[in-house]
């Protein structure tokens, strides 16, 4: 019964009670109980008289013999305790599902919950007739119903009182009252025979008492209707789908239709799910797989996949359509040789025509002009996002200005950023910063550039080289105008009237405004309301803002804008792609999602030496791209040397970037963006590289003996790679205090730093990223003792065997190796 039917019996008896959560003391319960009793008895003694009267059909008699101990039972344990409830619904169930044919179950349910409703004496008159007929045809199995509910006590008299015409049945464990068809059947064999000559009317009955007992049921709600609709009910088939195909997002309602549902029915199983939905709430295909796997509905996927634009090559403009657009910048350059400076100047000298006094906005990027024409300059000063970008598909710059120190000279990162450059196939021009300096040496700056390939125009070469001052903001006009003459060459067109397609900047989730996406429109024209897809998330573009805060409604190609409109944050590199229809969006984001899914499941298809062979025969590769950090430039120059001569069958390996020093996070991107390898000769991986290395799978091989690099590459192009053994580092300590012992040697007291160092270990001791020592450990100790390991976070002291050169700050490293199944 529903809690409702409870309580308002309770009110008519007069207990006190407020709400359905109200504990009932047991005299309450012995009054509701005694209530049904009567109404039961009542309804007993009226059918008895009926029954006397001769209207009893024929068949009763059949039914009644094999119910009877059922019905015993029910009254011997239907009052024994309220306790057993609790485990009635399940049981009924359970046996309700041992019932074959559906048809009569649904039937049954029918009935059941009809007779269950009856004690609260609000059924209409003419269910209640109905109930009597029921009653009149199958009078076992009504009482047995209400035998089945614990409250039923009336039971116990009733059919006591009815029983004691009929033989005693041995009485029965508590839940007798709940057993299955195929017990009930089995402990009276002779009846079951009776029971096919009549199955369907036995089978009604019988299920609807189980039902019944299952009282506070789903269905239990819906019981008047049910009554009503039961003989409809009897013909329906279950016509719920096997499989269905869905192509794309589709509101509750259409998902309930596809289904041959009642849409209530989808409602209450969201809900159970915990997505609360109305009719026309739209769902995703998540929770459109999600529920119909609740159904137990197969789901076939079949989105548009042809139209996806991001799948799409870039489409062949008519070059009719396409325009000039300007060129968009990023500044790459060695650490202090004045990038940030340069950027500055040129925004503080160039604003744009219009804007001046606009409050400078940053959202990654900023427009300038010179002699009339816009050029687009990335904020981020470094090649991070240069780079990332390029790790994540998208091709944003156009031109690269690398800045160097007239005072100072080409440095690592200078070299570094060439390298970059080169990778993404962007034209370089050199600015020679700091020309101010009285040190300052331009030509000293050309001199060393032409080793990396960049000779001056001024010397035959083919690269623009244009002295400045960002100090003093020298010659920026000039290294402007270079800029748009490179930019002429290049002929940079688009489409202005097209939907837009950009790429994310920067991405952050703001406070305020929520998700915030710093996009560069590439291609087209983005405007407000627009529907877009950036990356897998869709959105509308709500507000936008440029670089010099003024609200746009409109950004042509090669504007910076930061938009608001999305749910969720992109990633800087993703590419944005605008839609002329919301759905169509939203069905592409949906899709792109799970593809994104799919493929972070199937691991990347990085390559790395253990699988290079693979991609060789398959005809993908032609070049190993190779990067080599070494400990010093000799070691780096002479592995690249027999590397590059290197060729098998065609494939040759090609050094994108040599450098020396520990690896670091910007080598494991451009190892990215450019689908190399890494050689690290003597040097090891920095903490976040390595981290960054496992996220982008980047491989990374360690070596101290050229020989061994150059077998080792030799052997994967060949396919026959064969490390049995592969190296496991297990942690690493720092050594804070050094202790000379006599006859001991050096002692480090170190602390361990991550994961632990074992006894067994081997160790490399390693100074500032180099590895200075490669042995193994002598000693292990905590305070006086030997012990077996220490772990994170505690100190010890460790002696390397046949090494006393330690010193503070270096990095104890312990591996072992491990065998690697290939
Ligand atoms: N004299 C002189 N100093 C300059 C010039 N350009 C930059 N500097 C100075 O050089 C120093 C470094 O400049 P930044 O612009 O911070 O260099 P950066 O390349 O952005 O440095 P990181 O952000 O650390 O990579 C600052 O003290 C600047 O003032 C210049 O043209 N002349």
């Amino acid at each position: 019964m529903s809690s409702k039917e409870i309580i308002t019996i309770m009110k008519r008896l007069d207990i006190p009670v407020n709400n359905h959560m109200s504990v009932m003391e047991s005299d309450a319960i012995a009054k509701v109980e005694k209530f049904f009793k009567d109404i039961k008895e009542n309804a007993a003694a009226k059918q008895q008289k009926k029954e006397q009267k001769g209207e009893a059909i024929a068949t009763v008699q059949n039914v009644t013999n094999q119910n009877t101990s059922q019905n015993q039972s029910s009254a011997d344990k239907s009052v024994s305790s309220e306790r057993q409830q609790d485990r009635k619904p399940q049981q009924a169930s359970r046996t309700q599902n041992r019932n074959s044919n559906g048809e009569q179950r649904r039937d049954a349910r029918t009935q059941g919950t009809s007779q269950q409703g009856r004690p609260t004496g609000q059924g209409g008159q003419g269910d209640r007739s109905k109930e009597f007929g029921q009653r009149r045809n199958h009078p076992q199995g009504a009482n047995q119903g209400q035998g089945q509910r614990a409250q039923g006590q009336g039971n116990a008299g009733q059919n006591a009182r009815r029983d004691s015409s009929r033989p005693s049945v041995p009485s029965k464990p508590a839940n007798a009252a709940l057993r299955s068809e195929e017990e009930f059947n089995a402990s009276k064999g002779k009846t079951t025979k009776k029971d096919k000559a009549n199955p369907k009317r036995f089978d009604d009955n019988k299920v609807s008492t189980i039902k019944g007992g299952g009282r506070g049921g789903k269905n239990f709600k819906g019981k008047r209707n049910q009554q009503h609709r039961g003989q409809e009910r009897r013909e329906k088939v279950d016509n719920t789908p096997k499989k269905v195909i869905v192509r794309g997002t589709m509101t509750v309602g259409e998902v309930a239709k596809l289904f041959h549902k009642d849409a209530s029915e989808l409602i209450k199983k969201l809900l159970m799910m915990g997505v609360m939905a109305t009719i026309n709430q739209e769902l995703d295909l998540d929770t459109i797989q999600l529920i119909s796997a609740e159904f137990g509905i197969e789901v076939e996927l079949k989105l548009p996949v042809e139209e996806d634009p991001f799948e799409m090559d870039e489409v062949v403009e008519d070059p009719e359509n396409l325009m000039e657009r300007p060129p968009v910048v990023t500044i790459m350059g060695h650490v202090d040789h004045g990038k940030t400076t340069l950027l500055d100047a040129i925004r503080h000298t160039n604003v744009t025509a219009g804007e001046a006094g606009g409050i400078t906005q940053h959202i990654g990027a900023y427009q300038v002009e010179s002699n009339g024409k816009k050029i687009t300059f990335l904020d981020t000063p470094g090649h991070e996002a240069f780079t990332t970008m390029r790790a994540r598909g998208s091709k944003v710059t156009d031109i690269t200005i690398l800045v160097v120190a007239a005072d100072d000279g080409v440095m690592p990162q200078t070299v570094e950023a060439i390298n970059h450059a080169k990778a993404a196939n962007v034209p370089i021009i050199v600015a020679v910063n700091k020309i101010d300096k009285p040190e300052a040496n331009p030509d000293k700056i050309r001199q060393e550039l032409t080793e990396y390939a960049l000779i001056p125009e001024e010397w035959g070469g083919e690269t623009i080289f244009v002295n400045v001052s960002a100090k003093s903001r020298t010659n920026l006009d000039e290294l402007l105008e270079m800029i748009l003459l490179v930019a002429e060459v290049q002929e940079l067109k688009a489409n202005p009237n097209t939907t837009a397609k950009g790429t994310v900047i920067e991405a952050e989730l703001d406070k305020g405004k929520g998700p915030v996406a710093r996009i560069l429109v590439q291609d087209g024209t983005l405007r407000i309301g627009d529907p877009f897809v950036a990356g897998v998330f869709f959105g509308r573009v709500r507000a936008m803002v440029n670089d010099k805060g003024r609200r746009l409604k409109e950004a042509g190609p090669s504007t910076p804008v930061e938009i608001t409109g999305l749910h969720e944050v992109p990633q800087a590199g993703d590419r944005l792609i605008a839609f002329d229809d919301e759905r169509k969006a939203r069905e592409i984001a949906d899709k792109r999602t799970i593809t994104l899914r799919e493929s972070e499941l199937n691991s990347s298809s990085r390559v790395t030496l253990d699988d290079l062979y693979k991609h060789i025969q398959e005809g993908e590769m032609k070049e190993l791209f190779v990067i080599i950090k070494a400990d010093v430039q000799g070691s780096a120059e002479a592995l690249k040397g027999s590397l590059e001569k290197i060729d098998i069958e065609g494939v040759r390996v090609k050094i994108i970037h040599t450098g020396v020093g520990a690896i670091t996070e910007s080598d494991i991107i451009l190892a990215s963006a450019s689908n190399a390898i890494i050689i690290g000769f003597n040097v090891r991986p920095e903490p976040a590289a390595k981290i960054t290395a496992d996220q982008e799978k980047v491989d990374i091989r360690l070596h101290r003996i050229i020989y061994n690099v150059i077998e080792e590459i030799e052997q994967a192009m060949k396919g026959m790679l064969d490390p049995v053994y592969k190296e496991q580092v297990t942690g690493q300590a720092e050594i804070r205090n050094i202790f000379k012992i006599s006859k001991i040697g050096t002692v480090a007291g170190c602390m361990v730093i991550s994961g632990k160092i074992t006894r067994n270990a081997q160790l490399r001791v390693i100074r500032n990223g180099i590895v200075v020592y490669e042995g193994e450990l002598d000693a292990l100790k905590r305070f006086k003792d030997d012990v077996k390991e220490v772990a994170q976070g505690y100190e010890c002291g460790i002696s390397v065997k046949n090494f006393n050169d330690l010193k503070e700050g270096d990095i104890l490293e312990a591996f072992v190796m491990e065998a690697v199944e290939r």
